[in-house]
């Protein structure tokens, strides 16, 4: 689980300003626009109180019209403001969201295999959608909130305690008490809002897994069981949300209720002030309704402060990630290597590679040459390594200098990019996109030509069944398409590498549902160019691996034996103990 940086509330700050800078022309707009809303909404009251008392004093209709008619544009003109800020604040809002989840996707993008498989998907989609989603709050609805509070009380008081400061400060005595309320709630508000926001994370790392693995689910005939499980955090996130809404019960309602004691307040004292003829029906009238606009931001003050630091934590749960630096990465002197100059000549040395979570390595000490051109198969018990070494090759993992080089060129010391785009590297697991089989295969080449696609098919042998799909090349695959069998998903994930003609093709146990028949096929294919490409063949297939010019015996981590498939036969090694156990698995199928 991504762990929660300590950003304190100064860095959140900067943070949340750091989003804001980019659209800061529409937030300076709408809280300009929020300033003249105010600026009329506290000349309002004052207007109204002066028309009670000139025509109180002295009734005139053409006067009562002339206010009328005043007050309704004013109100008018207050609208469209009003408007305006919402419109450009509640825009920032929706940019900042767009940015963040650009952002997130980009950083995500460039970071390393292994980082996905310490960080569930479920957790990583929760904090792309909700809690970037509550940044949007934080920005559109608490920044437009605080604000117009702030301008709210800044420009109500001082006319307010202009007209009676006695009984202003009585009516808004008790709003110290809901500053104080407010303050009490907020800590455990904001404990209670991160509780929800993991428990939805869950939540959602089941559901994706589940749906992931249905099919193991209904084989072990689990569904009771995930039942169970999922009902275990449904019923947390219930829990949560209760806890919370609980709190916000307590709080909101007792908020209201505060704001309420200061109008009964103010008409307590007020009506007998006027009847002491100590204030004017005018003065009231306008402190009754700087009373009401004061209502508004008040009550809104928790909700404000909840958005604000729900916002703020996910801002931390969004940095988290955000603040992750990739660990393969291009060294700032990193070397060029274009795709047309390189050979093919791999060699490793003493490579050494231990997971992170694991005390023994993966790979221990090993060490091989592989000259360009050539086809090599590497072999060895399950667990060996082998899958390890081939991801290794092109950086998928984080290896340390000196041990493997690329013509001659230690690969940590050339650019990613360039070391990728010389190696095509097929997966145990043929990962196809949910999109057709064409655009499936020109992956790694978007406006490859149609030749070229049917040029790869036909030499990773699923051509012609392609050609049986029913739109063939233009046939959806995956979860909106068809279902392909695993040796025709290997077959087109061996195209999609076919098609990029890099000078290194890693096979890792790729054709392993693909027939042993079809195997050597798609080998023989490969060794007619194989002067331009050299090829590593990572398999258990024994017999398609015994075609290829070298294998390599893999155990424990490193290199045991080397040779062609008759010297390893005749030194009588592991090499002979596994193509044994393999002729007697073959005659058993
Ligand atoms: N992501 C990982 N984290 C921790 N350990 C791992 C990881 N991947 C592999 N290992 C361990 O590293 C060792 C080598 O695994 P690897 O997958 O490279 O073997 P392999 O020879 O390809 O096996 P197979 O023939 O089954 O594909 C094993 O002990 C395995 O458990």
């Amino acid at each position: 689980m991504v762990s929660l940086p300590k950003a304190g509330r100064s860095g959140r700050f900067r943070r949340l300003l750091a989003y804001l800078r980019p659209h800061q022309t529409k937030i300076w707009g709408g809280i300009a626009a929020l300033f003249i809303v105010n600026l009329l909404g506290t000349y309002l009251p004052l207007l109204i109180g002066t028309a009670v008392d000139e025509l109180q004093a002295k009734f005139d209709l053409q006067r009562v019209v002339f206010y009328a008619l005043l007050l309704i544009g004013l109100a008018s003109l207050m609208w469209l403001i009003r408007m305006a800020s919402r419109l450009w604040i509640f825009g920032a809002g929706r940019l900042v969201e767009f940015d963040l989840k650009q952002r997130l996707f980009e950083h995500l993008l460039r970071l390393e295999p292994s980082y996905f498989a310490e960080n569930t998907p479920g957790d990583l989609i929760s904090r792309a959608t909700s809690d970037v989603d509550n940044i949007r709050r934080l920005v559109g609805f608490a920044l437009l909130s605080a604000a117009n509070t702030v301008f709210a009380y800044g420009m109500t008081l001082p006319v307010m305690l202009a007209i009676h400061a006695g009984l202003s400060l009585g009516a808004i005595a008790v709003y110290p008490a809901v500053l104080f309320i407010v303050q009490t709630f907020s800590d455990r508000l904001r404990a209670e809002q991160l509780d929800v926001q993991q428990s939805l994370s869950e939540l959602s790392d089941l559901i994706q897994e589940d749906m992931s693995g249905i099919a193991l689910i209904k084989i072990y005939g689990q569904e009771a069981n995930e039942q169970r499980q999922f009902d275990q955090l449904n019923q947390d996130l219930l829990r949560n949300n209760l806890v919370l809404a609980k709190t916000r019960n307590i709080l909101f309602p007792l908020l209201g209720g505060m704001v309420s004691l200061s109008l009964l307040i103010l008409l307590w004292f007020g009506s007998r002030m006027i009847a002491a003829n100590t204030i004017q029906v005018g003065d009231f009238i306008a402190l009754l309704l700087y009373i009401e606009r004061l209502i508004f931001p008040t009550a809104l003050l928790g909700f404000t402060i909840t958005t604000y630091q729900r916002g703020e934590v996910s801002i931390d749960r969004i940095e988290a990630i955000l603040s992750v630096e990739p660990r393969i990465a291009d060294a700032p002197d990193a070397l060029a290597l274009p795709r047309d100059r390189v050979q093919g000549h791999l060699r490793c040395q003493n490579l050494t590679f231990t997971y992170p979570n694991r005390s023994t390595p993966a790979l221990n000490h090993l060490s091989f040459e592989i000259q360009a051109g050539e086809m090599v198969a590497i072999v060895g018990p399950i667990g060996c390594g082998k899958s390890t070494l081939a991801s290794a090759l092109p950086r998928l993992l984080e290896i340390a200098p000196n041990q493997i080089f690329l013509d001659g060129i230690d690969i940590t010391r050339l650019r990613l990019a360039d070391l990728r785009g010389a190696i095509a590297y097929v997966p145990q697991d043929s990962f196809l996109f949910s999109t057709t089989i064409k655009n499936n295969i020109r992956y790694g080449e978007p406006d490859a030509t149609e030749l070229k696609v049917i040029a790869a098919a036909s030499q990773a042998q699923i051509h012609n069944e392609i050609l049986n799909f029913p739109k063939q090349y233009d046939t959806l695959v995956g979860e909106r398409g068809i279902t392909l069998s695993g040796g025709q998903r290997q077959r087109t994930a061996l195209a999609r590498a076919l098609l990029v003609d890099a000078p290194i093709l890693v096979l890792d146990d790729a054709l392993a549902s693909v027939d042993n028949q079809t195997a050597s096929q798609i080998l023989q294919a490969l060794r007619q160019q194989q002067h331009t490409r050299t090829v590593l063949f990572i398999s258990h297939q024994l017999s398609a691996a015994a075609t290829c010019d070298r294998i390599l015996v893999m155990d424990g981590g490193h290199i045991v034996e080397q040779g062609t498939h008759g010297e390893l036969l005749a030194a009588g090694g592991l090499y002979q103990s596994l193509w044994e156990q393999y002729q007697l698995e073959s005659s058993l199928r």
